[in-house]
């Protein structure tokens, strides 16, 4: 598996995502130690360069060091919102509202050990969606170091390309860039695939997210539309019909909905919260995932009865995948998160 470092100040990328980002160090504190020496130099630098260094030293994002070293990016925004995004596997582990408010769950007992994939936030399934393909459930992103590629203050591209190793089992050659952008109550994740290889690479894709709940209990989740099939992957994927358009959490729900509109609602009542994903049509299908008591107790990264507060809502390409990037081609996908 890759095992990239960022370097400790990162040069300004050259592509399409530049933005302001040249600040790149694993603590606050040299954060601000790097931030005073910026400030140092441009005093003896030109008018232009001055203004240059206060834009590129306020605009950057921080990077900080998370459980075993392990390096996350920092996000802010002007209204008081904030992320955290580990450059092990693209993962954005928390999300907090302009309030200050967690939007996502993270599990206690998280493994903070690559290749294992953290449990929480937003796990990347990619290029796979579960057993949706021919290497490991829920493809390599999540258990692959990123990385760096640009940010600001309140965005980050992660960029990952394949390994040697990863050769192997997957014979193609791209890039991935994943983008997390922070605004006021809403949180935007774009994933570009660039196919660099001369042949058809397949693709499924789910931003596997853990959203925090009061208790599953008092919490529905709005499909947008009435009577949508599902695989139901607690009976051995049989496919089936919602009722209404609605799926209230009462016991173990692991379904791949198909047809999905482009909004998908999360309604916890107990927190008078409602959490809305706006996806595009690169995700057609939507996962709804909680393991119930038995199967979680089952999973050595979660601790006892946390299960109850989390439900998994997914913009996925799974049943209805996989896709095929042609040779040269980009495919593109995001999601919209928003908290009101
Ligand atoms: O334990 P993992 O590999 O992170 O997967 C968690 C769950 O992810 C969901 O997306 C799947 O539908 C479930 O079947 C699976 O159990």
């Amino acid at each position: 598996m890759q095992q990239l470092q960022a370097p400790l100040l990162y040069p300004v990328a050259a592509c399409k995502h530049q933005r302001n980002f040249s600040l790149t160090q694993p603590s606050r504190r040299s954060c601000l130690f790097k931030a005073r020496s910026d400030r140092r130099q441009a005093q003896h630098a030109s008018p232009r360069s001055r203004l240059h260094a206060r834009v590129t030293a306020a605009a950057a994002p921080q990077l900080a060091e998370g459980p075993n070293g392990l390096q996350k990016v920092l996000l802010k925004n002007s209204s008081g919102g904030s992320a955290e995004v580990f450059l092990h596997g693209a993962s954005v582990t928390s999300w907090k509202s302009d309030k200050g408010e967690e939007l996502f769950f993270l599990t206690k007992k998280a493994i903070y050990a690559p290749p294992k994939p953290i449990r929480g936030g937003i796990p990347l399934c990619f290029p796979q969606f579960g057993p949706f393909g021919n290497i490991q459930n829920h493809g390599f992103a999540r258990n692959s170091v990123f990385e760096l590629s640009s940010g600001s203050e309140d965005s980050v591209t992660l960029s990952l390309t394949p390994t040697t190793d990863l050769h192997r089992t997957f014979p193609h050659d791209f890039q991935l860039l994943v983008t997390v952008k922070l605004e006021s109550n809403s949180l935007t994740q774009t994933l570009e695939v660039e196919n660099r290889s001369s042949e058809p690479m397949p693709l499924g894709v789910a931003f596997h997210t853990y959203f925090a709940v009061s208790d599953v209990d008092s919490v529905h989740v709005d499909l947008g539309s009435p009577g949508l099939t599902f695989l139901d992957g607690t009976q051995g994927k049989a496919q089936k019909k919602l009722d209404g358009s609605t799926v209230k959490l009462q016991e173990e729900w692991d379904a791949i909905f198909t047809g999905t509109g482009d909004t998908l609602k999360l309604v916890d009542e107990k927190a008078g919260r409602t959490i809305t994903i706006k996806k595009d049509k690169n995700l057609p299908d939507a996962v709804v995932w909680n393991p119930w008591e038995e199967k979680a107790n089952g999973f050595a990264d979660m601790a006892e009865g946390e299960w109850r507060t989390f439900v998994c809502l997914e913009p996925a390409l799974a049943a209805s995948g996989p896709t095929q990037v042609q040779p040269g081609q980009t495919w593109t996908c995001t999601q919209v998160l928003s908290v009101s």
